[in-house]
């Protein structure tokens, strides 16, 4: 069955029947030989809505879309038009809506099971309590304020909305410290490849993509464009950079190829650092020393890759040994990108670092999935830490604290002032949801 993108611009009172259908002049039957099939209020939208389940053929689509269109008030709904009306009816909360979009983009499973779980509802469910709990600690402080000069509210509520604020803040703080888990996963984690000239950076790079992607050249200083590649490892997404080898380059051009890598490197939440397996130190701390002059701290996350282990002879057993040891070094792989040795371990110390960068989608509190949300609970967090800080000298002003933070969280789920977000939200959704 298929779903014509279009709305009815007034949608009919009750659903819409054969009856009604033929008087409008729909010859659906003679049209698409499909049904026409009528939901009442509790549709998707909240609205009535008429629903064409017809064959998909370009032909039925055309003939169907011709006639609807020569119909008095029909039109093409808008990208997320859909979407938007559920929101605006209370069908589902901005959250929820964020979500659905994240669905329709998803690429990997762990990506779709992030967005399944807050078009559920489950991030806008937490954000909804701690409004509530903040709701909670107004009434009673608004209590004491109105009511403790006749002695019938106790000094004890103060310190009981003390409590429930202070709580309340930690637990919003650990939700902003989860490492941008949910951030990661949603726009995919940045890994840049990362190395001296000419060890097999963009070797590595088209054996991760398995296609060309990169100029491989025994010439030192290939690489100068930062070329990217999206990626799902194990179901999590990567976008994984191939760039210009680190040196001190004479060629204006290699310069700022080299500048565009170290720009990468800072931004980068994980690097694959490559170094040529035949020319390091094969004791760790030689090792370490060589990854530390090459990644100077603070280093993002990283996994060592030793490449061209296929050129070891005897010096290979001492680096398969330090490799193996680890410590101080970070996970750390043997690999040749000529005869493939090594893939497996690397992909699989690859899909152990996009797990922990990335979290469980399903376990725990949901993640923070945008920084829209890290924004607005930023702000929150930061009018309860003057709440409590303006309690002991104005109680009027320390309310006022929490009227805000409420209203902070209020517009991460689009029950205040949503209207500014909505374009933008709604943009990118495609016609027909
Ligand atoms: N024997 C062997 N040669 C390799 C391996 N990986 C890459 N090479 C060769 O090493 C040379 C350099 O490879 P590239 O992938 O261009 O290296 P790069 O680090 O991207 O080089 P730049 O972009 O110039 O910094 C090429 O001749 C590759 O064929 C390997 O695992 N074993
Ligand atoms: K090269
Ligand atoms: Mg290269």
């Amino acid at each position: 069955s298929w779903r014509w993108g279009g709305s009815l611009l007034s949608p009919p009172k009750a659903p819409v029947g054969w009856k009604q259908a033929c008087a409008w002049g729909w010859d659906v039957p003679a049209l698409a030989g499909g049904e026409l099939t009528a939901v009442g209020p509790r549709s998707f939208t909240g609205e009535d809505c008429a629903e064409l389940h017809v064959h998909g053929g370009p032909a039925v689509l055309s003939g169907v879309l011709r006639a609807l269109g020569r119909l008095p008030g029909l039109r093409p709904a808008e990208p997320g038009e859909f979407t938007r009306r559920a929101f605006r009816r209370g069908k589902l909360d901005l959250t929820a809506a964020e979500g659905l979009g994240d669905l329709i983009r998803a690429e990997t499973e762990a990506q779709r099971r992030q967005a399944l779980r807050q078009m559920d509802g489950e991030l806008g469910r937490l954000y909804q309590r701690w409004s509530k709990t903040l709701t909670r600690a107004l009434a009673h402080l608004e209590a004491y304020i109105d009511f403790s000069e006749d002695d019938n509210v106790e000094e004890e509520v103060l310190s009981q909305v003390d409590a429930i604020v202070r709580a309340l803040e930690q637990e919003i703080g650990a939700h902003l410290q989860d490492g941008r888990r949910g951030e990661l996963l949603r726009g995919g984690v940045h890994a840049v490849i990362a190395g001296p000239p000419n060890v097999g950076k963009s070797s590595l790079l088209n054996l991760l993509c398995q296609r060309p992607a990169a100029i491989v050249s025994p010439v030192a200083g290939t690489t100068r464009d930062v070329v990217e590649v999206a990626l799902n490892v194990g179901g999590y997404p990567l976008v994984l950079s191939d760039t210009a080898g680190l040196r001190d380059a004479t060629d204006p051009v290699e310069q700022e190829g080299v500048s565009r890598a170290r720009d990468r490197l800072q931004h980068a939440d994980l690097v694959l650092a490559v170094l040529d397996a035949a020319a390091v130190p094969t004791e760790p701390a030689g090792l370490g020393a060589a990854l530390g002059s090459l990644l100077p701290p603070p280093a993002p996350p990283c996994i060592l890759v030793l490449n061209k282990a296929d050129l070891l002879r005897e010096e290979g057993g001492a680096l398969r040994d330090a490799c193996a040891r680890g410590d101080p070094l970070p996970p750390t792989t043997l690999l040749s990108c000529k005869t493939g040795e090594g893939l497996d371990h690397l992909l699989e110390l690859l899909a152990r670092q996009l797990a922990r960068l990335c979290g469980d989608p399903l376990a725990g509190s949901p993640s923070l999935t945008q920084s829209r949300h890290s924004l607005h609970l930023g702000d929150c967090a930061a009018a309860l830490a003057r709440y409590g800080r303006e309690r002991r000298r104005d109680l009027g002003l320390a309310a006022e604290r929490l009227r805000l933070a409420r209203r902070h969280l209020g517009r991460i789920t689009g029950h205040v002032g949503a209207e500014d977000v909505l374009d933008i939200i709604f943009r990118d959704f495609c016609i027909g949801k």
